[in-house]
């Protein structure tokens, strides 16, 4: 069955100064979208290059999910440091879900620039990330999710079918 992993990578929240939004957010996002069958894998960790390359490894190395979505840690302050954990974990990174995901963005603040997310590959595991606001993670997902099941196709991770009537997802004849 497919595996998708739920990376919140949040200083406070991991310490649970706040509870975590954006994690369940974004399950909740994908109980609504995706129809196919598929387990999530949760993990919280703070933000910081060396715990969050080692959630990211352990999600692609040891869970094999198929898919990590992850959100926090992608802004310019000095903890954010989810863009250096992606260059020490990626093979191949994919600059367009980053791009994209700004653009969109843009719609709902200016400070979107502000966001060094990106996307990319490790073995058979696709990974996106996310801004940590909670509020970011509907307008993120919707603008990349139609390309990420034919992305998992090409990289020889599961198969995933979408709900239509929620969002379709685009598979190239
Ligand atoms: N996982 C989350 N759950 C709920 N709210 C969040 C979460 N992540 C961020 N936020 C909210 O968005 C704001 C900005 O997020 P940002 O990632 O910049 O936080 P931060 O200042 O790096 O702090 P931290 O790493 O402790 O979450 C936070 O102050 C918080 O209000
Ligand atoms: N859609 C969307 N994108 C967004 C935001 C947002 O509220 N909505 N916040 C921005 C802000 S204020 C910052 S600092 C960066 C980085 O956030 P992060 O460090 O929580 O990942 O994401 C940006 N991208």
């Amino acid at each position: 069955m497919v595996q998708i992993g739920i990376l919140t990578i949040s200083d406070r929240a991991s310490r649970g100064v706040y509870e975590d939004k954006s994690g369940p957010a974004i399950q909740a996002w994908l109980e609504r979208v995706v129809a196919s069958p598929w387990t999530p894998v949760y993990r919280i960790v703070s933000d910081g290059r060396k715990e969050v390359a080692e959630s990211l490894v352990a999600l692609c190395d040891q869970d094999k999910v198929d898919l990590v979505l992850t959100t926090g840690g992608t802004g310019p302050a000095p903890r954010d440091e989810t863009p250096e954990a992606m260059a020490a974990v990626l093979e191949k990174e994919l600059m367009g879900f980053g791009e994209l995901m700004r653009r969109i963005s843009l719609e709902q603040t200016p400070t979107a620039i502000l966001s060094r997310q990106t996307a990319g590959t490790r073995g058979r595991t696709l990974i996106v990330n996310l801004p940590g606001k909670p509020s970011s993670i509907d307008i993120s997902l919707k603008a990349v999710f139609p390309a990420i099941p034919y992305c998992l196709d090409l990289i020889g991770a599961g198969r995933i079918e979408t709900n239509p009537s929620e969002l379709v997802a685009f598979r190239p004849a």
